[in-house]
């Protein structure tokens, strides 16, 4: 089977002055329906490494494969297309717009991948099921609790159906049993075969992957 994600070699070094070398040497392979929790102290690089799976930055030096597609190879363009319709972010302060409807907000994750307005209000419809809900689809994110914006982050970023989900600190704005039935949402998304990357400083958190690695100084150990 064909890895969601292939990193090899992967090195940051932030131009400065002075320099920093944020990442060095990445290895790392994750396969079709891990849940794979990477961990590490503050400044470790977790932001940085991230920010190169995410298709946000370059990195210096290495090659990254995302679901078959050689990124080094890609020009900005096609970088973010392949950003928007392969990966579906979840980030700890939600990132909901404002003044738009859930089924709005999940809606709109859609516009890179280009289908009719009915076929995403459609898609948006069973995204916000998956989640649980349905019930809420015309609150506005100020209406919602913190753990429903959170189940929305997750609709929106699993309506285009990524092949990886990276969220990070998904859980950091929740209090412990919302932010346990946002994890449990994730579980079950795993089951239904999704890939997900998680990106914490809280070990319960990591714990609730299949798989952990840790982050020092730059280096996967
Ligand atoms: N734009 C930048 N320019 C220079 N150095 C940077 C830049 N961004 C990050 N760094 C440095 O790179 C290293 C890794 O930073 P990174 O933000 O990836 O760590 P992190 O593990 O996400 O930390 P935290 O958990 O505190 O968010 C740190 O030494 C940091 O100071």
């Amino acid at each position: 089977m064909t890895a969601v994600l292939r990193l090899k070699g992967i090195g940051v070094t932030y131009p400065g002055p002075p320099p920093v070398c944020a990442l060095q040497s990445v290895d790392l392979t994750v396969e079709p329906a891990e849940h794979l929790s990477i961990v590490g102290p503050s400044g470790s690089g977790k932001s940085t490494l991230l920010n190169v799976i995410g298709l946000l930055d370059r990195p210096t030096t290495g090659s990254y494969e995302l679901d078959g597609v050689d990124t080094s190879q890609l020009g900005e363009a096609d970088r973010a297309a392949l950003r928007g319709s392969r990966i579906g972010f979840v980030f700890q302060a939600f990132h909901l717009l404002a003044h738009r409807t859930a089924l709005e907000n999940v809606a709109l994750a859609q516009l890179y991948t280009g289908p009719p307005a009915a076929a995403r209000r459609e898609a948006a419809r069973v995204a916000l099921d998956q989640v649980g809900l349905t019930h809420r689809s015309m609150a506005l994110p100020t209406q919602l609790s913190g753990g429903e914006r959170q189940r929305v982050a997750i609709a929106r970023a699993l309506v285009n159906e990524p092949a990886l989900l990276l969220c990070d600190e998904p859980t950091g704005n929740l209090d412990s049993g919302t932010a346990d039935a946002v994890l449990a949402l994730l579980d079950a998304v795993r089951d239904k075969g999704f890939t997900i990357i998680t990106i914490t400083h809280d070990p319960l958190v990591a714990r609730r992957g299949t798989r952990t690695v840790t982050i020092r100084d730059g280096k996967l150990q």
